[in-house]
């Protein structure tokens, strides 16, 4: 076995199976204490939840809850493992949400027989929650499945590899092609993959400036274009008329790659046929469309991004959702709409911008970081990040109608361990 591998399955396993648990946030030493917790003095509470729901924030964890479900389908690049085999990455955004936002997990595997069925058992456990992260659900089912959950709840409802990704993926861009010295308007994108990733980064790169007619979307089929038959409406947004039938004819002279699809589908030969600089975002996971040491190797003016965390540059939707939740829950937002989303890719955008703390670099083992090719995005271990992009959500959902609290007075949190001072 690789090292990797032996490490991640120890990983799992030792010292607990698992990665999360359930912790204790009153005391319970005494026998008061557990008449407080529990019978008798549990059914106050009660009384009063029942008398009024909003109550249920005030004396449940309701209000720092969110739980992240998925059915399987698209577990990362995959594919359709089942429920159970999605468990480890479930739990581990579970992981990430507590030590990055300070948000409690309750992580659930559906094993739904049709969308429908999905959608039924999220509804009927949603009030349990203060907000529900939808999971590597495949696409086209997860657009019905998150559209329906969102007019049918009243606490955000967000499919995380649409928009977490939209989000990160935009900020990344809009850096790197300042770094390319090009622009969002005249970029011509190559976007291999038309899932739920793909399809919402590129609409949200469209709503930032990206014309439709630059970007050359890509399925199992080829690219899509305005004379297949077989588009749902969700490609068919991106069908134009063209002669371009294959990833290799649509990369010539390209600007942009955007990888949301499988493990090692771009070749060198390939990324030779892209413009001068070129930007390759291989966002697929575990493993991206190509290995940076082969991307470099080849083009010297690549500015290169992957999904994952042992490589310069990662484009993934950690430095997102943990954020986005923690500022749509502070303000009690009743959804996470397009303005807080634009707002989190702004923060993003801009915090990459700024010096970067010794702390960051120690942790990722360099002596600096610096705005440039190397570093187009911040690092997930950033503590800032809780500052700028809750803040920026928060503010951009009182703005636009969503907040149903005002502006909290511990804002703009300064570390995780602030959450709470509210
Ligand atoms: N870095 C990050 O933060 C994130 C990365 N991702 C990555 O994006 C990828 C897709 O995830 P998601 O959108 O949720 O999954 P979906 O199942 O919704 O979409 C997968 C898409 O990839 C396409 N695809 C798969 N193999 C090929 C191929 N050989 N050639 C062309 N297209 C192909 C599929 O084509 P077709 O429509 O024809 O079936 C489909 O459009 C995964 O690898 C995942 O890890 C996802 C979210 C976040
Ligand atoms: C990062 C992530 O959510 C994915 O690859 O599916
Ligand atoms: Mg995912």
């Amino acid at each position: 076995m690789s090292d990797l591998k032996t490490a991640a399955l120890e990983y799992h396993a030792q010292p607990r199976p698992g990665k999360l648990s359930v912790e204790l946030t009153k005391p319970t030493a005494t026998a008061r204490d557990l008449s407080l917790a529990y019978s008798p003095g549990v059914a106050e509470p009660v009384r009063e939840i029942a008398r009024d729901p909003e109550l249920a924030y005030k004396y449940t964890g309701k209000g720092n809850l969110v739980a992240v479900i998925s059915d399987g389908t698209a577990i990362l690049g995959l594919g359709n493992l089942g429920p159970l085999a999605s468990k480890p990455v479930m739990e581990g955004k579970g992981v990430l949400f507590k030590r990055f936002a300070g948000i409690d997990v309750f992580d659930i595997e559906v094993d739904a027989e049709s969308p429908q069925a999905f959608i039924d058992t999220v509804k009927r456990i949603s009030i349990t929650f203060g907000g529900i992260n939808l999971e590597d659900i495949k696409a086209p089912e997860c657009f019905e499945i998150e559209r329906t959950l969102i007019e049918q709840c009243d606490i955000p409802v967000f499919h995380d590899d649409q928009h977490g990704t939209a989000i990160v993926t935009a900020a990344g861009m809009l850096n790197a092609l300042e770094i390319a010295g090009k622009n969002l308007a005249e970029a011509k994108i190559v976007c291999l993959g038309a899932g739920a990733a793909a399809i919402s980064c590129m609409k949200l790169l469209v709503s930032m400036g990206a014309k439709v007619e630059n970007i050359f979307m890509i399925d199992r089929k080829g690219v899509i274009h305005a004379g297949r038959d077989d588009l749902n409406q969700y490609k068919a947004v991106f069908a134009h008329e063209t002669d371009k039938r294959t990833l290799s004819e649509a990369l010539d002279g390209a600007d942009v790659f955007v990888g949301l699809s499988g493990a090692n589908l771009l070749s060198a030969e390939d990324l030779k046929r892209m413009a001068p600089s070129p930007i390759v975002f291989a966002c697929s996971n575990p493993d991206p469309e190509i290995a940076p040491e082969l991307a470099h190797a080849t083009r010297e003016d690549v500015i290169m991004a992957t999904g994952r965390s042992d490589y310069p540059n990662q484009v993934n939707n950690v430095l997102g959702f943990p954020f986005i939740f923690r500022g749509a829950l502070d303000v009690r937002a009743t959804r996470i709409n397009e303005e807080m989303k634009i707002a989190a890719a702004l923060a993003l955008r801009d915090l990459a911008k700024l010096p970067v703390p010794k702390d960051v670099c120690d942790a990722y083992g360099v002596g600096s970081l610096e705005f440039g090719r190397e570093y187009i995005i911040p690092k997930p271990m950033d503590k800032r990040l809780i500052t700028v992009v809750s803040d920026a959500v928060a503010k951009a959902a009182i703005e636009s109608g969503v907040a149903t609290l005002p502006y909290p007075k511990h804002y703009p949190l300064k570390s995780v361990d602030d959450v709470f001072n509210g």
